[in-house]
């Protein structure tokens, strides 16, 4: 089954657009965990088994695992949603990008050691930067294109002189996605829920991509602006929350308390839609 296969199957099943992220960082971990780094595999189950029929995907932040030498328990938890959770697909938030021979390293890392089923790329390389992961049948790649953050305009906001219409740079990528990138169907776009008029002129440009959307929940995006923007009946959206839901409490109780929230911002999403 593709990567995108699995996402229309998993909307139809959990009837959600909500992304659980996995960020997991063992300082805010509850007191039985805290401080513990072995333990982040422990913490990223329970969040999963916690709210596995209420997500359209799941994504681990790669930089979280990485920071504490935890990528064998990434693997570890990549293996665990696979066995228990695998009707949800999983991205890989990796934000790779480099030169050919370094990206298809990059993809088998992702694809082959880590199973993931999309992975985040950078675009900022070009094609022959992108071409390496496509070459994984079935395979998801979510190209940046409008992030989350303020300073995503410092780029991305340009314009491209000497490109018809001098689209802004996050335009170019939105086309480029929607067209020649797009060799066999398997990309998608990242943009900021924190940015709803760029989700809705992204959509216009792009309209039958997967849009990945982070910034509901912690960076304070819009729930409803933001399916406003994107939702379209045949164009996965795919609206992410890590934050809010891992930690939404601090207490022992933080799984319970991170499915109360995943079905607070499920149900916030779901209610949004046309
Ligand atoms: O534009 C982007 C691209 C990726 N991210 C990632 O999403 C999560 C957001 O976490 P919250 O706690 O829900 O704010 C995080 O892993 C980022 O690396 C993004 O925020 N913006």
């Amino acid at each position: 089954m593709t990567f995108l296969d699995k996402l229309r199957a998993v909307e139809r099943q959990n009837g959600s657009l909500l992304c659980v992220g996995l960020d997991p960082e063992p300082t805010k971990f509850p007191a039985l965990l805290k401080g513990d780094a072995s333990k982040i595999y422990d913490f990223c189950a329970r969040i999963v088994d916690a709210t596995a029929d209420l997500a359209i995907a799941f994504k681990p932040q790669i930089a979280y695992f990485a920071a504490h030498r935890a990528e064998d328990q990434l693997e570890q938890l990549m293996e665990h949603m696979r066995r228990n959770a695998p009707h949800v697909p999983t991205i890989l938030d990796a934000k790779r990008g480099d030169i050919g021979s370094t990206a298809e390293q990059y993809a088998r890392e992702a694809f082959e050691r880590y199973g993931a089923d999309a992975v985040t790329l950078s675009p900022f390389m070009g094609f022959d930067s992108v071409e390496p992961y496509l070459r994984h049948q079935g395979k998801g790649a979510f190209l940046l294109c409008r992030t989350s953050n303020p300073g995503g305009a410092d780029l991305q906001g340009q314009r491209l002189a000497g490109i018809e219409g001098e689209p802004f740079l996050y335009e170019h990528v939105a086309k480029l996605a929607q067209g020649p990138w797009n060799l066999n169907g398997q990309l998608g776009l990242v943009v900021g829920a924190t940015y709803p008029a760029e989700i809705e002129r992204v959509r216009t440009l792009a309209p039958t991509v997967p849009l990945l959307i982070p910034g509901v929940g912690a960076q304070g995006g819009d729930a409803v602006a933001t399916v406003r923007a994107g939702w379209r009946p045949d164009a996965p959206i795919i609206v992410n929350s890590s934050r809010a839901i891992c930690y939404a409490s601090a207490g022992e109780d933080f799984a319970e308390a991170a499915r109360r929230e995943a079905i607070r911002t499920r149900d916030a999403l779901q209610a949004a839609r046309p």
